[in-house]
């Protein structure tokens, strides 16, 4: 298991050794020993799934309170996958870090607590699962706008298939401070 600092500070990507023969693959999609060699000790509460088809983009999403630590990846097809830090008082306050995970490369990104996830669907479907450090609360799920232009993301699809929602999500600079996680150095 190879594991990558990103631009990001807290934001790894995780490549596991793939073994590959002739039945087909296999790899290790998580090992706690191997992240926490590395400091990594997420625990892990939930665990998701979902399927989408080409030019779907879900998010910007995030959790306050309660908030998600994610450990991401795809099963099947391609997505360009973003983390934002929306940490107040962060040194990298509103910037953002993409990854293409897919099928074939079989990355795993792991994006911390204080962060917003996103990510926009290249292939004509993709299988897309996660595990998350807290479980879901309808009442802390949040949002925001996938293309405000504050963020400047730089989303490889022009007219995205978007949730109710996600259309409707706020743009950052419009969430109340005490709506938005704290920075701890
Ligand atoms: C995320 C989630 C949704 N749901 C329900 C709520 C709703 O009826 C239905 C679909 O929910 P959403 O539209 O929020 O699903 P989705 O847009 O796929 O939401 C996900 O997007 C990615 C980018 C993330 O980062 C995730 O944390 C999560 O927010 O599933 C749960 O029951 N548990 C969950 O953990």
């Amino acid at each position: 298991m190879k594991l990558t600092e990103t631009r990001l500070p807290g934001c790894v990507v995780i490549e596991p050794q793939v073994f590959g023969d002739s039945r087909g693959q296999f790899f290790e999609s998580f090992n706690c020993d191997k992240l926490a060699a590395h400091g990594l000790t997420p625990n892990f509460v939930q665990g998701n799934v979902s399927t989408s088809t080409r030019g779907v983009l879900r998010g910007l999403h995030y959790q306050w309170p309660k908030p998600q630590g994610k450990y991401v990846s795809v099963l099947d097809g391609e997505v360009w996958d973003v983390a934002v830090d929306i940490r107040r008082g962060s040194p990298t306050y509103g910037k953002w870090e993409a990854v293409l995970l897919s099928g074939e490369n079989r990355l795993h990104f792991w994006i911390p607590e204080g962060f917003a996830h996103g990510f926009a669907v290249l292939s004509e479907r993709a299988t897309f699962t996660y595990l998350c450090t807290q479980t879901y609360d309808r009442d802390a799920d949040a949002g925001i706008r996938w293309n405000d232009p504050a963020l400047a993301i730089d989303w490889p699809v022009a007219e995205p298939i978007l949730s109710d929602k996600d259309m409707r999500a706020p743009l950052l600079a419009d969430i109340a401070d005490d709506r938005l996680p704290v920075y701890a150095a």
